[in-house]
Parts: C-alpha cells; structure tokens; sequence
C-alpha cells in the first residue's frame, strides 16, 4: 500500500513540469500581503476584517500571508471541496460552513487557486446571503481558462496557463500539496 502510493506520488513529479520556484511563490504571497496592508494597516482604520481561508488548499498560501499581515484582524476557516481526488472539477461540497461571525464584517476569502470559478462563486454568494458586508476574493492563483468565470478574483499572487498544478497547498490525487513551489503535471495519470 506505502509502496504504491510512493511510486505513484513520485512518478507523477518525474513528469511535472515547475511553473514558479518556491522564490517566485513568496515573492507573490508578499506582493499580496502588501495589497491587504495597503487598505487595512492605516492610523484611522477601525475595520476589523474577518480572514477565511478556505480549506484545504489555502492552508499553505494561508499561513504564508497571515504573518505578514500588519493590521488587526480575526481568522477562521471554512471548507469547500470540488474536486475530490479528481483533476476535474465537480459539485461543490460544503464540509465546513462559514459562521455566523461573518454578519456584517468585511471578509477576506483566502484560496490557493481560482480555475473555473464555481467554488468562490459558491462561497461569495453563501457569504453575502449570510449578511457579509463586503467579500474581498483573494487568491494566490488564477488560471487563464480561455473563458468567463463566474467570478473574479480581487487581489491575485500570479497568473498561471491552463494546466492542473500541484504544490502550495494544492494536490492531484491527493499527493504533493507539499511543494514549495509550482508545477504542472500531466493528467490523466
Ligand atoms: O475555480 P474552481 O474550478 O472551482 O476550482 C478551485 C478550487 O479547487 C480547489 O479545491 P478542491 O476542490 O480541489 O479541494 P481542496 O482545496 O481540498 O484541494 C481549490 O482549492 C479551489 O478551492
Ligand atoms: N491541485 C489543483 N487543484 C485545482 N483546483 C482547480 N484547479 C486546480 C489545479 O490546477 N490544481
């Protein structure tokens, strides 16, 4: 079981391709960082913005930006899947709903990567129906489909091709979410 699962998580990096070196990837989050510090960290600011990050590919892109976030700020996670262990989207999956914290509050949605867009048009739409004053969509990725998205991104980290990338939080079948950087694997593995 090990075995198989080793010699298939490595076979698939033998054929990846990486996109952006872990140096291009802390480059962008820091960019990004400096975009939310821009609004949020002035002297006569009283927000107080609520961060989601939705899990599980925006861990690693979360924990990269939160520390360089300058301003006053509350944190929570919410839970969305689309994807499973498939490199095709499907129906969007609730696990973890957002609470009701967001009422009201400025909300900072976190995700690793916007593709077609059904996840973060779900996860806008559920915030504003829950009371959300403003969604700010920030993601670390977005992908140039060729084609409209039902949602657009306001701060992006990088643009990438049209291609399934594994690594900073985001996997294929469930492995590699551990990379530093970005790479681009081939489907159908
Ligand atoms: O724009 P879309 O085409 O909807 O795809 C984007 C979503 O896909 C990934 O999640 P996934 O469903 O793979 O779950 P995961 O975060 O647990 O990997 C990623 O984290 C985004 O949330
Ligand atoms: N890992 C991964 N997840 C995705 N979800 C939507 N697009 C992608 C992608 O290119 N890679």
């Amino acid at each position: 079981m090990q075995d198989f699962h080793h010699n298939r998580a490595r076979a698939l990096l033998a054929d990846a391709e990486e996109l952006f070196s872990k140096q291009d990837v802390d480059h962008a989050v820091t960019q990004m960082a400096g975009t939310l510090n821009a609004r949020f960290d002035q002297p006569d600011s009283e927000e107080f913005p609520l961060v989601l990050g939705v899990m599980g590919g925006a861990v690693v892109f979360t924990g990269n930006l939160l520390p360089q976030l300058t301003f006053p700020l509350e944190f929570d996670y919410i839970h969305v899947s689309r994807y499973g262990d498939e490199d095709r989207g499907g129906e969007v999956v609730w696990k973890v709903v957002p609470r009701s914290n967001v009422s009201g509050r400025t909300v900072i949605v976190l995700d690793d990567i916007l593709d077609e867009g059904e996840t973060l048009a779900h996860v806008k739409q559920r915030l504003l129906d829950m009371g959300a004053r403003e969604v700010i969509l920030a993601v670390f990725a977005d992908k140039v489909i060729g084609k409209a998205k039902p949602v657009k991104a306001d701060i992006v980290g990088i643009t990438i091709p049209n291609r399934f990338v594994v690594g900073f939080g985001m996997d294929a079948y469930g492995y590699w979410r551990n990379l530093p950087g970005l790479w681009a694997i081939k489907t159908g593995n």
